[in-house]
This record gives structure tokens, C-alpha cells and sequence, in this order.
């Protein structure tokens, strides 16, 4: 009888140690991502969630363990395969939005022009608009526009709510990630705004002081009686 390939993670850390001269960061870090999930990595500021999607992307390495992305060793040769919207604005401010968007198309080979027009309207984003003159909330709009306008199998959102004011935030998290989250696509998402993703995500990495604090089915979790957001207060209150 002929068995069904084992399908691979789409993330699998192990061991990821990562240290400063005056600090460890990441310590021991080990967890895997299942393909077709939507994750929250959760935790307080400065308890190492960006330092893990750095090292998760392939843009900074661990000093021991190691990351695999469906199975190949992270790198930068694994950046064809995740979308990812980094902590901080790496726009050129000097071009207006539509200008960005047309070089967005040239240098991502899995760009999707027909997605990207459909998010300019459900995220409210001119195309005249010149970056450098954007608010925040407007900002973070455009980077979550980049970002979701690719067709990668991983998509890595890193606080894609700064900002963005509340209404649009329970907006955004319902209409245009819930939406995109098709079962096929994986989402790693590290944020703060717990109560407008509570809903969307199935599982939880809970990281705190470097460390895994927990990992979390969220259908369990709410077997159990708790809430997304009572489990955060229970564990790092
Ligand atoms: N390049 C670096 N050199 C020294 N320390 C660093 C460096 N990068 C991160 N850190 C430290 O590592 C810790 C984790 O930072 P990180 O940005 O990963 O936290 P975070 O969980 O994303 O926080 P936040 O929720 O505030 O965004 C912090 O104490 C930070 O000061």
C-alpha cells in the first residue's frame, strides 16, 4: 500500500540560540509551522519576535540551530518563497504609491497585479499619494499591500497594525487576511493587537525573554475555556 507523502512544515526551528555580548535574545528556541496555519507569535516587547522572523527570513543567522523552510535550510535563497512585512518601513519615499507598485511588479516574480488592485480599494490606498507624505496607518496599509499582493506560500507579517486605527484594524484582520487565509497559505504573524486577530489565528507561538513560553492549538484553548487573549494575560502577566 502506497502512503501519502508526509507534507513538510512550512517552518522548523530547532534549537535557535541567538546572542549580543551582553545578552541572549533567542535561547533554545524550537517549534515547528504547519502548512495552510495561521500562527500568532505573541509576547511582550522585547521578548525576541522580530529577532526570530529575522532569522526565520534568512536576513540575520543564529549562532546555534538551525531554520528550515519546507524543508530547505533558510537563506536568501529561500526569499522567493515568503512574503514578508518587515517591523520597520523600508519604502522609498520618494515615489508616489502606483510608481512603488510598478516596481513592486518588476522585481517579484509572484507579484499578482489583479490582488494588488483589489487591496488598493479594500485598503483604502491612493495611488497618488507620494510615500514620503503618508501617515502611518497609511504606511502600514501599503506595506500590507506589498506584502499580500504576492502569490508566496509563506507570508510573515511583522506587527502589520502599527497605526492603523482601530476600526480598520478589526476591518483588515477579518476582511483581508481572513479572506487570503485559504488553507493553502501559511501565515507567521508576530503583533500586539491580540483582540482584532484573536479569531483568525489556530495556533500560538508565546514567546518571553527569548524563550518559548507556550505553544498553543487555538481550538483547544478554547476547549478549555480560555480566550487568546487569557492565555497571553495567564502566561506573561
Ligand atoms: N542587533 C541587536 N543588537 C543588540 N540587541 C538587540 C539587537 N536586536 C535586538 N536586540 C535586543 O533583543 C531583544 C529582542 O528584540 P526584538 O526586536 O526581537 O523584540 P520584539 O519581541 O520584536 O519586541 P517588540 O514587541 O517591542 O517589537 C531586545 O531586548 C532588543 O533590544
Amino acid at each position: 500500500m502506497s502512503s501519502l507523502p508526509e507534507l513538510k512544515a512550512a517552518v522548523q526551528c530547532q534549537n535557535l540560540t541567538l546572542r549580543t555580548r551582553k545578552k541572549t535574545i533567542l535561547d533554545d528556541v524550537s517549534f515547528h509551522i504547519p502548512q495552510g496555519s495561521i500562527t500568532g507569535l505573541l509576547g511582550p516587547n522585547g521578548a525576541g519576535k522580530s529577532t526570530l522572523l529575522r532569522l526565520i527570513t534568512g536576513l540575520a543567522t543564529p549562532d546555534s540551530g538551525s531554520v528550515k523552510i519546507f524543508g530547505d535550510p533558510a537563506g536568501v535563497e529561500r526569499l522567493g518563497q515568503l512574503s514578508l512585512l518587515p517591523d520597520r518601513s523600508s519604502l522609498p519615499g520618494w515615489l508616489t504609491v502606483g510608481r512603488w507598485l510598478h516596481f513592486a511588479e518588476g522585481i517579484y516574480p509572484d507579484w499578482d497585479n489583479v490582488k494588488a488592485e483589489q487591496l488598493m480599494g479594500q485598503l483604502s490606498v491612493k495611488r497618488e499619494s507620494r510615500i514620503s507624505t503618508l501617515s502611518r496607518g497609511e504606511e502600514a496599509r501599503l506595506q500590507l499591500l506589498t506584502c499580500l499582493s504576492r502569490k508566496a506560500p509563506l507570508v510573515i507579517l511583522d506587527e502589520p497594525f502599527t497605526g492603523v486605527d482601530l476600526i480598520s484594524r478589526e476591518e483588515i484582520a477579518s476582511t483581508v487576511v481572513g479572506e487570503m487565509a485559504d488553507g493553502e497559505r501559511t501565515f507567521l504573524i508576530a503583533t500586539h493587537d491580540i483582540r482584532e486577530m484573536e479569531l483568525l489565528f489556530d495556533r500560538l507561538i508565546l514567546i518571553g525573554d527569548g524563550r518559548i513560553q507556550g505553544i498553543e492549538d487555538v481550538e483547544q484553548l478554547r476547549q478549555s475555556g480560555h480566550s487568546v487573549e487569557s492565555r497571553y494575560r495567564e502566561v506573561f502577566a
